[in-house]
């Protein structure tokens, strides 16, 4: 059963502090590296959200020790050699990341098992991870040629393949370096755009040796990962709603504390600052693997921009919340080279586009993204999720500047990414 929210906040104006809970894909990873490595590996700073639960139950289902704490987890393991094969399904939920790095780190295991997600997850694409990974030799049965999960794989030994990626995809690229991990040989990854890069990164940090040159990625196979303590930076996805509502809701001064900005993942910025967004930003002392610092945003006057080329892959999940910032900002914006976003939670580039209409926008969807001329001003609407977060998100960031009340039809969704949200939000509210 999903539960629709009524959105009706008196013109507000959003004031205050807020510590951006942690990063979704860093989050996903220190599980992943944890079970891998022997030993004990510790984790603070973990998203609670219900994908990286479905990580966690994943991994306990391979018999890997997993203790949560609120946001400190440990994890005991001794190693991928010792997981165990499960006598369930594997329920991967809504998480493309979990499914597809799993499929990756269970091609070189001893372990027969099946993946199966929710209904968003069995619509969304596979074969280019189960494509390259049958290049290296891993089986897999699944809905059109390994297509669509439910997908059994049959452990097995793999070898090294050199790949051209014929997309942007960390998830991609982390599969492959996962298997990778396992295969005999050098693997070497050629990126087409680069993509974030938080498997690289926690692969150093966990002992292993990586190059990284021109987007040549090679990694030796067969080496052995040292368990470690993992800071996980603020997500800086789930940080972008309250930097699009800081920007566009009149009067208003937010400071972001604990965003994570590593620089595969900071288009975001690069896209506000073009569109004129006023915003500080002070970076904290390196803590751990991944940057992270405060960022101070305040009501601005915004322009329109060309969204595009190498940018997207840096700011990918925060182009529904982006269109809504256009929809305030004077003149054109054009979001392009996104056909990325027909294959997420839900085709994004529709969800986005008929929700904003319904608020008035004006808004119009092409092949590979969308164009946006602003400013409108923007009324109420019952407005529809599609069961993806992000749009969840942006319905409700978007309902602070409308004239009349906006109703969501599936709030609870927005737990996958961002549990506290709404929390977070009346906390800064000044009505
Ligand atoms: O590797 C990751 O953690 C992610 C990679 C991106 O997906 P793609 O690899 O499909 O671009 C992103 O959209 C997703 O939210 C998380
Ligand atoms: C696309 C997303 O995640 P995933 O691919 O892991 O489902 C997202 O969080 O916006």
């Amino acid at each position: 059963m999903t539960i629709s929210k009524v959105l009706d906040y008196a013109k507000p104006s959003l004031k205050g502090t807020l510590r951006i809970p942690g990063d979704k894909s860093v989050s996903h990873r220190s599980i992943m590296f944890g079970a891998i490595a022997k030993g004990t590996t510790t984790v603070e700073g973990f998203l609670q959200s219900d994908d990286c639960l479905s990580t966690i139950d994943c991994f306990s289902k391979l018999g890997v020790a997993i203790s949560v704490d609120g946001e400190k987890v440990e994890i005991k393991s001794e190693g991928l050699a010792a997981w165990k094969e499960p006598n369930e399904l594997l329920y991967t939920g809504n998480s493309g990341t979990t499914t597809r790095l799993l499929l990756g780190l269970l091609a070189g295991s001893h372990i027969s098992s099946v993946l199966i997600g929710d209904e968003s997850i069995q619509k969304r694409p596979m074969r280019r991870v189960t494509d390259p990974l049958k290049q290296m030799g891993a089986k897999y049965i699944g809905r059109e040629n390994g297509q669509y999960t439910p997908i059994a794989v049959e452990g097995t030994k793999l070898r090294a393949i050199n790949y051209e990626m014929p997309v942007a995809s960390a998830q991609v690229k982390s599969a492959i370096l996962l298997a990778a991990l396992n295969a005999e040989g050098e693997t070497v990854i050629k990126e087409l755009e680069t993509s974030r890069d938080h498997t690289e990164k926690m692969l150093q940090h966990f002992g292993a040796t990586i190059s990284v040159d021109d987007q040549t990625i090679r990694l030796q196979g067969g080496q052995t990962l040292t368990s470690t303590h993992v800071v996980v930076p603020g997500d800086i996805s789930s940080a972008a709603f309250f930097l699009v509502a800081g920007a566009i809701v009149p009067n208003s001064n937010l400071t972001l504390q604990n965003v994570g900005l590593n620089p595969t993942r900071t288009g975001i910025i690069d896209a506000l600052n073009e569109m004129g967004t006023s915003m500080t930003i002070e970076l904290d002392e390196l803590k751990s693997h991944e940057e992270m610092g405060t960022i101070v945003v305040e009501t601005s006057s915004l322009k329109g921009a060309v969204i595009g080329g190498d940018l997207i892959p840096r700011l990918i999940d925060e182009i529904p919340i982006i269109a809504l910032l256009a929809t305030q900002a004077h003149g054109k914006t054009v979001i392009k080279d996104a056909e990325e976003l027909k294959v997420k939670e839900t085709n994004r580039i529709d969800a986005v586009v008929n929700e904003l209409k319904k608020l008035g926008a004006n808004i119009t969807a092409t092949d590979d993204g969308m164009i946006i001329e602003g400013p409108t001003p923007l009324h109420g609407a019952d407005l529809q999720t599609y069961g993806d977060h992000r749009i969840g998100m942006m319905a409700a960031i978007a309902s602070l500047i409308t004239s009349s009340p906006v109703t969501i039809d599936n709030a609870e969704c927005i737990s996958v990414s961002y549990p506290n949200f709404f929390e977070q939000l009346t906390s800064v509210l000044n009505e």
